[in-house]
């Protein structure tokens, strides 16, 4: 069964990249297959695009940018907005897509789609309060004030764990600002954004505003990032990717954003009820199959409650169910490739042999070779990779503390800054570590803490910026400052 007969709209399966409102295929016979990690089996194909098609589309987003830009910002709202309406008409098969290449399961991957819609219409509406400001005059017989514009194009790279939501929470923003946008998206899922790309053009925004180009990801992103005419760079992805592009972006003085990894402290204090806060910290960390940003990979928890917790997260643990996502009743899905189980595995293996103790996690049971079953470690210390690096897999790690001071301590002891959770009742408790934390976001009490509303973001290696929120528009924005002098009827008003 192909994957379009899957869908009741077969025309959101596209395996050509979208440059300039054209389907286009590579001029060079440059392809990659994309497959279903449950299955292994190919879904289908996409081209590679040749050096000279980045620039193409590049060409396209800049002729577009004259007449987007000049449009006025409730005429781009009107147009986000359709298609805003056609994400949601079409969210059943936009999730089964997200699934078949993601493997999420298919309600978690609905969830997705309203997520990554729901920034669609929050930017169509901001894009409607990008105001500037009127600055009272020091020069004589003068107006000051500020404008805000448009950068101009905008690349847009972004990574496999939220194929459609990464897109829009940056498309949307920099499109409601006026910007036109060239989308790479991570070769593992490129069938979300290509629906982004068939609903956009449905929902009327002109050719050229909104492009997706495929190809070799260093060779597309050294080029995104070496051409001047593109003004600012939005990358979500890997820390180490990450800091590549911030080279690249040097010479031509980009306005770059960077959605970097995280590695979530999950912070249990004495008063906690420990079922209650185990059965948070399993939602925190198996999410999308522990391949989430906001991932609670270090759990720590305190002496007192430690013994009750771990036998509480267990039994949790055990009650997920591990399989292919398009099946029912299916918490965790594959995991993207089998490099990352690899990984996943190896991270264990790191833990037990420095002294972790393994709790629970029989990868026998695993019902396929993208599979990883859910690993619960205690014990785990800082010598340990679990304890430095993104696991990016269904692998916990719990760890005691003795006091608010070390738990601190332990929880900022990382590169990462992008999240961190605190599970306690005592406010005095949750006020001194949630300050203390190194953290761009601190979820108290709630598993949940992303949205449209909120600045999304990171400090220290986990990123630059903020993306959502009512700053999110201001990544795409420049600030003009005008003197409007010799007015003479103004001075001392
Ligand atoms: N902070 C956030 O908002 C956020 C959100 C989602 C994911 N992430 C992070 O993303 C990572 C997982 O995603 P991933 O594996 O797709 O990340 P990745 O860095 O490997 O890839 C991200 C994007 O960069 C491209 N890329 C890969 N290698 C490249 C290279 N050498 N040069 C240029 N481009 C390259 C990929 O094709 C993809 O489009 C995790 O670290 C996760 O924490 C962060
Ligand atoms: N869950 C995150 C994505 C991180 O991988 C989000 O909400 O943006």
């Amino acid at each position: 069964m192909t994957l379009s007969s899957k869908l009741s709209d077969p025309r959101l399966f596209r395996q050509y990249a979208y440059v300039d409102g054209k389907w286009t295929h590579g001029e060079g016979g440059r392809e990659e297959a994309v497959f279903d990690p449950a299955t292994g089996e190919a879904l289908g194909h996409i081209p590679w695009l040749e050096a000279h098609q980045i620039t193409a589309a590049v060409d396209a987003a800049e002729a577009a940018f004259v007449h987007w830009r000049a449009l006025r910002a409730d005429e781009r709202c009107e147009r986000l907005l359709a298609w805003y309406d056609l994400l949601q008409a079409h969210r059943e098969d936009l999730a089964t897509l997200m699934t078949l290449e993601q493997g999420k399961p298919l309600p978690d991957a609905r969830g997705e789609v309203e997520y990554g819609a729901s920034f669609v219409r929050w930017f169509a509406e901001e894009g409607k309060r990008t105001f500037g400001e009127t600055i009272p005059s020091h020069i004589p017989n003068a107006a000051l004030g500020t404008i805000k514009e448009p950068v101009g194009i905008a690349a847009l790279i972004t990574p496999w764990n939220f194929p459609l939501a990464m897109i829009t929470r940056k498309a949307a923003a920099a499109m409601a600002a006026g910007c036109t946008v060239i989308v790479k998206p991570a070769g593992e899922t490129p069938f979300s954004a290509l629906a982004l790309a068939e609903l956009a053009e449905r929902a009327g925004i002109p050719a050229g505003v909104f492009n997706v180009v495929l190809g070799d990801p260093p060779e597309v992103s050294r080029i995104l990032c070496a051409e001047d005419r593109v003004k600012a760079l939005s990358f979500t992805g890997s820390t180490r990717v990450g800091r590549l592009l911030l080279e690249q972006c040097a010479n031509t003085v980009k306005r770059v954003s960077l959605e970097l990894g995280g590695n979530a402290p999950f912070i249990v204090g004495p008063d906690m009820d420990p079922r209650e806060a185990a059965f948070a910290a399993v939602a925190a960390k198996f999410q999308t199959a522990g391949q989430d940003c906001l991932a609670a990979d270090r759990i720590l928890v305190h002496e007192s409650i430690h013994d009750a917790f771990v036998g509480h997260f267990a039994e949790r643990m055990a009650a997920l169910t591990v399989g292919n996502g398009l099946e029912s009743e299916i918490d965790l899905g594959p995991l993207i490739h089998r490099q990352a189980v690899e990984k996943a595995a190896a991270i264990v293996d790191d833990a037990i042999s420095k002294g972790a103790t393994l709790v629970a996690g029989d990868q026998s049971q695993a019902p396929g070779e993208n599979f990883f079953m859910p690993v619960l470690l205690t014990g785990v210390t800082h010598d340990m990779k679990i304890w430095h690096e993104e696991s990016f897999a269904p692998v916990a790690g719990i760890t005691a503390y003795a006091d608010d001071d070390q738990v601190i301590e332990m929880a900022n002891d990382t590169e990462y800054g992008l999240a961190a959770y605190i599970y306690t009742h005592d406010i005095r408790r949750i006020w001194k570590i949630m300050r203390a934390l190194e953290f761009g976001m601190v979820s108290v009490n709630s598993v949940k803490m992303t949205g449209p509303p909120v600045p999304f973001g990171g400090v220290k290696h986990s990123g630059l910026g903020r993306e959502g929120g009512v700053t999110g528009i201001d990544e795409y924005l420049e600030t003009k400052y005008y003197c409007l002098g010799a007015l003479g009827s103004v001075s001392g008003s």
